[in-house]
């Protein structure tokens, strides 16, 4: 039985920093020794796929014994049952998803958006732009020409989150140290060395925009590198489940584009399920990047749930390669032990 930990004390304060959308995670960390108040809406919890929530969701935070931190199950959980719910902590969309998607939840746009006062991006409901309000303030101080460019030529999208992140640590919205409780990646020197363009075109944005060194003092290299590894390690892409023909036939155009993805985003309960190529568990999207956590069979109490990283149809060699250069973890499930 794996030692459990109940995920508020340090952890707890250290969020309660954080912005909106942390804070109201953190219900979801603190459920085994908080009530949550009646008034306020948990942003993780458990529901029947009714809809109907019914909280606290079955799972808690512990250790495993050779993959670090684990999500593990309090009660049997049936195959099909949806475990908790999470929304985003960050979220970006893809830089060719700018204009057909939510700037904020990544969601579809309605057939009439709503009017926008925005003119670079957009929203697809009045919640969603003030919801932005914060970092967008931030945000449409600089010009991104430059860093959405350099992001856009080398295929990289993890730097728009470290750049969403630092409007909100601008704005006040987040604390800079946010994300030190997720795992980092490691980072090789020659990664370290690549990330230098972006960081400084991020810093110089921020600089020509007139905010103060004062308010730009934690966007060290550092700083960046740090988020970057957390963000690389435990975003993900956002792709909807096709629910209709519809869908299927916009995703299948997506894929031809070789974008199948709306974007990436990164949350903070998620962040702790290891990876299984036989997984219990998976993670759905329906219609934004609030997300779904469901059971893909019975789960016994006690049972850590673990989700597939990749596409778990590859074989052994082509997912322990994807695993260490995606990832850096060398696979433990009993799939790979098996070597099948
Ligand atoms: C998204 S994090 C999962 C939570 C993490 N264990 C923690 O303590 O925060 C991914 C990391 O967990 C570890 N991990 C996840 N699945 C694993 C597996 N099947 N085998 C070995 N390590 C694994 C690796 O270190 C990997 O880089």
């Amino acid at each position: 039985m794996p030692q459990l930990v109940r995920c508020s004390g340090r952890w707890a304060s250290r969020l309660k920093k954080s912005h909106p959308q942390i804070k109201n995670q953190l219900l979801s960390f603190s459920f085994t020794t908080a009530t949550t108040s009646s008034t306020s809406k948990p942003d993780s919890q458990s529901s029947s796929d009714s809809g109907r929530p019914c909280s606290p969701p079955p799972i808690q935070v512990g250790f495993t014994e050779s993959a670090g931190r684990g999500v593990f199950a309090t009660r049997r959980i049936e195959a099909g049952e949806l475990i908790h719910t999470a929304k985003p902590i960050l979220s970006h969309p893809s830089l060719t998803s700018l204009k057909s998607v939510c700037y904020f939840c990544l969601g579809r746009l309605p057939e009439k958006i709503p009017s926008q006062t925005d003119d670079h991006v957009v929203f697809c409901s009045d919640e969603c732009r003030k919801q932005s309000e914060g970092f967008r303030e931030v945000e449409k101080k600089a010009n991104w020409s430059t860093f959405f460019e350099h992001c856009h030529m080398h295929g990289l999208k993890y730097p728009l989150l470290v750049k969403r992140l630092a409007c909100l640590v601008i704005s006040g919205a987040a604390s800079a140290d946010s994300l030190d409780i997720l795992q980092p990646a490691t980072l090789s020197s020659q990664m370290i060395f690549l990330m230098e363009k972006e960081f400084i075109l991020l810093r110089s944005s921020f600089q020509d925009a007139d905010i103060t060194d004062k308010q730009l003092a934690f966007l060290t290299k550092e700083w960046y590198t740090g988020a970057l590894a957390r963000i690389r390690i435990n975003s993900f892409r956002v792709e909807f489940a096709g629910s209709s023909y519809q869908d299927l036939f916009s995703s299948a155009a997506a894929l031809v584009d070789s974008e199948a993805a709306v974007g990436t985003a990164l949350y903070m309960l998620p962040s702790f399920y290891n990876h299984d190529c036989d997984p219990n568990t998976h993670i759905i999207w329906i219609q934004n990047a609030d997300t779904r956590i469901k059971a893909l069979r019975e789960i016994e109490a006690g049972e850590e749930m673990r989700i597939c990283y990749i596409d778990a149809s590859m074989d052994y060699e082509a997912r322990q390669v994807l695993l260490f250069e995606g990832f850096g973890f060398k696979c433990n499930c009993l799939r790979c032990s098996s070597h099948d």
